[in-house]
């Protein structure tokens, strides 16, 4: 249906939509708790260079020099996993699970962290950095003395922590793969969304090593599970996945109190796609000065993988909705095994636009913030086995999730940032496959194509949208419900509101919103509660309706 003509193009807490993170007013009136974190990121701390944590990885000049390893987009590198220093069961392990060769991330950090090293680790997405922590936490725990049977608290050695519930089960369940022929060590997750009670049975009945967490839910449990502080007095190492978004403002306060409670003596480890240059300011809050800054992303190379390939579209609000239609029609069309995510700005949106899908006959799944975590796990499981399935998605999944074999990933509206940006679109393009990535912004939003313009990112003609196409979408959001519309409304306006560069000029956000309402198909903007509407400081906006 579509033809795109495409032109280069030089063209944030990224919303972590997901329950542990520091809940603030604004998860339950605007909805979604990344909104709101995602835009206050954690501004450059001056005062605390690189250069002053910078060790072995810092020269005269005091410039970061990084250890450059693979090459492009290689995906395996030539060292086997047995050529490393890896005790016999891991090894055993590590065969088990398939893995023969090591991937650049996992060749370039395995032999600096099994000296013992601190390490910042940067790889791009879909390339194994999952194995590459947990391997040499594996070999930790298992030089250290069993633990003692009758021991009703035994140490906890490895806490990992991940900033979304998704990254956290996914993470627990590789440690369990690779831990198969350890049978005694144990592995624990604890994640926000599930009763604690529970996890503190567990904790109790089957004793772990190696903790796998979600902020939120790690500083509950020191707070409020009898004697788990002093099991952490036992960690060993502590690995924070997907550091960039830990440390930025939103989770800043919660890694900082984890932080304390362990012991100072112990390795850390901070893996992510993404390093922006604030990250590596702050993260002297978890790590020795002497750490390594690893980066396998060759200087000079984009942070995304060449074989995705990157489109934007910019198209008003109204023709959104028919294009993002036809984009899928067409997609699946080509691809009889397609799989796809939708990623939109907030949890309501992404629960409308689903709705929307679904009233247009495609095989659609919904996951946020919203739902149960018994219905998120469900979906996530179903999405990673299956083929011909849409996930519509905020950005629970945008980080980490290792979907296999998605075919596109489709992002609607601004993203929270540049690194937002990056990890959604590595939904697809894992582990050397190829895929595509396609942007839709409104011509408001064009200026966040200036922030990934040196990423190959090409820009599509607008697509023609025909009459057929129009009326099947008009008539599915004729059937989609009004309260769903204005909750998706409510929601929207908290997160473009809290947008540095859209929410600054009030008067012109409300005109913004009411556009998108328009475009839901509502005549009139929907109410809006008084107290939502003065805590997001927009009470007496002309063009807002309040109740
Ligand atoms: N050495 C290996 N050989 C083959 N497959 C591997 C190897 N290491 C990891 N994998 C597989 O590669 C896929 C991607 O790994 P993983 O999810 O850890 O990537 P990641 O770098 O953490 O991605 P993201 O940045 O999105 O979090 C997984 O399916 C994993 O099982």
């Amino acid at each position: 249906m579509f033809d795109f003509g495409s032109s280069e193009d030089d063209g944030e807490l990224g919303e972590v939509d997901e329950d542990d993170g520091p809940s603030g007013f604004e998860d339950d009136l605007f909805d979604d708790e990344g909104g709101e974190k995602d835009l206050v990121k954690s501004p450059a701390n001056n005062s605390a260079p690189f250069e002053s944590i910078k060790g072995e990885s810092v020269n005269q000049d005091g410039v970061v020099c990084t250890r450059e390893s693979g090459g492009g987009d290689s995906y395996l590198s030539q060292t086997r996993f047995d050529e490393c220093s890896l005790s016999p069961l891991t090894l055993k392990g590590v065969k088990a699970a398939g893995y023969e060769r090591m991937t650049a991330v996992q060749e370039a950090t395995l032999p600096i962290i099994l000296k013992g090293k601190d390490v910042l680790a940067k790889a791009k997405t879909g390339t194994g950095k999952t194995v590459a922590f947990l391997l040499p936490a594996i070999e930790v725990v298992s030089k250290l003395p069993p633990i003692d049977r009758d021991q009703k608290r035994p140490p906890i050695s490895v806490v990992v922590v991940c900033p979304t519930r998704e990254l956290a089960d996914q993470a627990s369940a590789e440690a369990n793969k690779l831990l198969k022929f350890h049978p005694s060590i144990g592995v624990q997750l604890v994640i926000g969304g599930t009763r604690m009670a529970l996890e503190q049975k567990r904790m109790h009945t089957n004793p772990c090593q190696i903790l796998v967490a979600t902020p939120g839910r790690l500083k509950d449990h020191m707070e409020n599970t009898p004697g788990f502080a002093t099991r952490l007095m036992g960690v060993k190492v502590l690995i924070l996945e997907e550091a960039d978004r830990l440390l930025d403002m939103g989770f800043r306060t919660d890694i900082e109190r984890i932080v304390a409670a362990l012991p100072k003596q112990r390795q850390t480890l901070l893996f992510s796609a993404t390093v922006p240059d604030e990250v590596r300011q702050v993260c002297h809050i978890a790590m020795k000065r002497d750490l390594e800054f690893v980066n396998t992303v060759q200087e000079g190379s984009e942070e995304t993988h060449s074989q995705v390939k990157q489109m934007h579209i910019v198209a008003p609000l109204d023709k959104q909705f028919s294009i993002l239609y036809g984009l899928l029609t067409d997609h699946i069309s080509e691809n009889v095994d397609y799989k796809v995510i939708v990623f939109c700005t907030t949890a309501k949106v992404t629960s409308l636009v689903a709705e929307l899908l679904a009233e247009l006959k495609l095989n659609v799944r919904e996951i946020h913030s919203r739902k149960p975590q018994s219905y998120r796990t469900r979906i996530s499981k179903e999405f990673k086995e299956s083929k011909g399935l849409i996930l519509v998605s905020s950005d629970v999944s945008a980080r980490g999730v290792d979907y296999p074999n998605v075919t596109l990933v489709v992002q609607i509206g601004v993203p929270t940032d540049r690194e937002q940006y990056i990890h959604r679109l590595g939904r697809t393009g894992r582990r050397g496959n190829e895929g595509s990535g396609i942007l839709l912004l409104a011509p408001w939003e064009e200026y966040f194509l200036r922030s990934i313009k040196d990423l190959p990112i090409t820009e599509a003609t607008l697509p023609l949208i025909d009459l057929d196409t129009k009326r099947k979408v008009e008539k599915a959001l004729a059937h989609v419900e009004v309260k769903d519309k204005e909750l998706a409304y409510q929601a929207w306006l908290g997160y473009y509101n809290s947008n540095k560069y859209i929410g600054r000029d009030k008067y012109q956000l409300v005109s913004l919103a009411n556009e998108f309402s328009r475009s839901l198909g509502l005549n009139n903007p929907p109410a809006v509660p008084k107290l939502v509407l003065r805590k997001m400081g927009l009470n007496n906006i002309p063009g807002l309706r309040s109740k």
